[in-house]
């Protein structure tokens, strides 16, 4: 553990990044790349810059291994956070106050702002103690997460810059514990979104009659409804994870005449619709719920149509399911286990994300990916108000990364996963 001498540094390096506004849709990108880099410069690691997508910088950072023929460790971060509600908060969220309990208040402090200094502050003590890595450790800062990394990971991940690194493991974020067990996972659900939109016959307000617009759509939604609950039931029942179950959450709903003084009262509208955020497990059956989008959420009989916003599928080109295995198969899971536990920490079973991460894109080439975030005794606050991490779970967190890295820029073992890959 850390003195506070020792720490004070360490906590105003965290909030000098926090204050850092790369909130959407304006991200201070270029700000938050010269801080990187100024971090880079001071622990002597190799930095470029990689502009995929002008305006939006990412920043590698390369510690060298003394074998770099082994594939090489990949700790990826994004350096954009979801925006705020600024008088909603109790503390501004850019200011990175710490309160009298310790705790940081910003946007970003758990997602995932803090996962991208700890890696850094764990390489510096690394590098204070002596270590050096076997395996290339290449660090990478990248931008648009929170809008779907088209123009950051995943241009990153597909880039030669990316195949010349021959990168063997990632790791990316995961999720606040709020007991003492640190989360990891192995896979995450893929986001569907959905709009479903319903014509039909307009109207006097007055008149009852069948197959209005309003009405189809209804139905839709009493359909989704109860799919949703069905779903809801098998998590509060502990039969089913929150990430094992496809999630489905009404996100607008548009219908109406509009009139200077809101909207027309006594005409029943032509067409409504509405928007759905569903979450897919990669596990589930992915055509039966496309069927059932077809057949009971928006069927033709029912003068409705449906189109997709975002429609990220579930399986890989071979046709199986984008997942990281989380058995003896990857070695990285038991090295991942052995080094918290070696920092004092204790890991809980293999998860799937709720969400989306980048992590998406490195197991779509077929790398091991594992999201994990190492936040214990903490509510999970990404994207709500008041997001904030205590300072000594944040110091925890790099204690467990240099344990973490330690493990991995070491380990030498030659195993199947490790021979090479098929051809992408
Ligand atoms: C589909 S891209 C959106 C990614 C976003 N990621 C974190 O919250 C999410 O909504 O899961
Ligand atoms: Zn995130
Ligand atoms: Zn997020």
């Amino acid at each position: 553990a850390e003195d506070d001498a020792s720490a004070a540094p360490i906590i105003s390096r965290f909030q000098h990044y926090l204050r850092i506004n790369t909130a959407h849709p304006d991200p201070d990108y270029y700000q938050a790349a010269n801080f990187l880099l100024s971090q880079a410069q001071s622990l002597s690691l190799h930095a470029q810059t990689l502009e995929l997508v002008k305006g939006k910088p990412i920043i590698l950072l390369k510690w060298p291994g003394k074998n770099p023929s082994l594939p090489s460790i990949l700790l990826n971060s994004h350096t954009d956070v979801v925006p705020a509600e600024h008088h909603k908060w109790t503390h501004p969220p850019f200011e990175a106050l710490l309160d009298s309990n310790g705790d940081v208040y910003a946007r970003g402090s758990q997602d995932m702002k803090c996962v991208g200094l700890q890696y850094l502050e764990a390489i510096r003590k690394l590098k204070a103690s002596g270590f050096q890595p076997i395996r290339t450790v290449y660090l990478s800062f990248v931008p648009d997460e929170e809008i779907g990394g088209h123009d950051g990971a995943e241009k990153f991940a597909n880039s030669d810059t990316f195949a010349q690194m021959n990168v063997g493991i990632v790791l990316d974020e995961g999720l606040a514990s709020p007991n003492e067990i640190y989360r990891a996972f192995y896979a995450e659900r893929c986001p569907w979104w959905l709009v479903i939109k319903a014509t039909g016959a307009p109207g006097h307000g007055a008149k009852l009659y069948d197959n209005t617009a309003m009405e189809n759509l209804f139905k839709s939604i009493e359909s989704v409804r109860r799919f949703r609950a069905a779903q809801f039931d098998l998590v509060k029942a502990g039969l089913k994870a929150e990430g094992e179950v496809v999630s489905v959450n009404m996100v607008f709903l548009k219908a109406g005449t509009p009139s200077p003084t809101g909207f027309v009262m006594n005409l029943q509208p032509s067409e409504a619709q509405a928007g759905f955020d569903i979450r897919v497990p990669p596990t589930a059956d992915q055509a039966s719920l496309e069927r059932r989008i077809a057949e009971e959420w928006a069927p033709t009989s029912r003068n409705m149509t449906f189109e997709f916003k975002q429609k990220v599928s579930v399986h890989d080109k071979f046709g199986k399911p984008i997942l990281t295995a989380s058995d003896n198969s990857n070695p990285w899971w038991a090295l991942l286990e052995g080094a918290v536990s070696k920092a004092n920490g204790k890991l809980g079973n293999p998860e799937i994300f709720p969400a989306s991460t980048d992590a998406r894109y490195f197991r779509e080439r077929g790398l091991p990916a594992i999201g994990f975030s190492p936040m214990a005794n903490t509510p999970i606050l990404l994207h709500d108000h008041n997001e904030f991490l205590n300072k000594d779970e944040y110091l925890k967190g790099i204690d467990i990364y240099e344990s973490i890295i330690e493990a991995y820029a070491s380990f030498v073992e030659h195993t199947r996963n490790e021979a090479p890959r098929e051809e992408l």
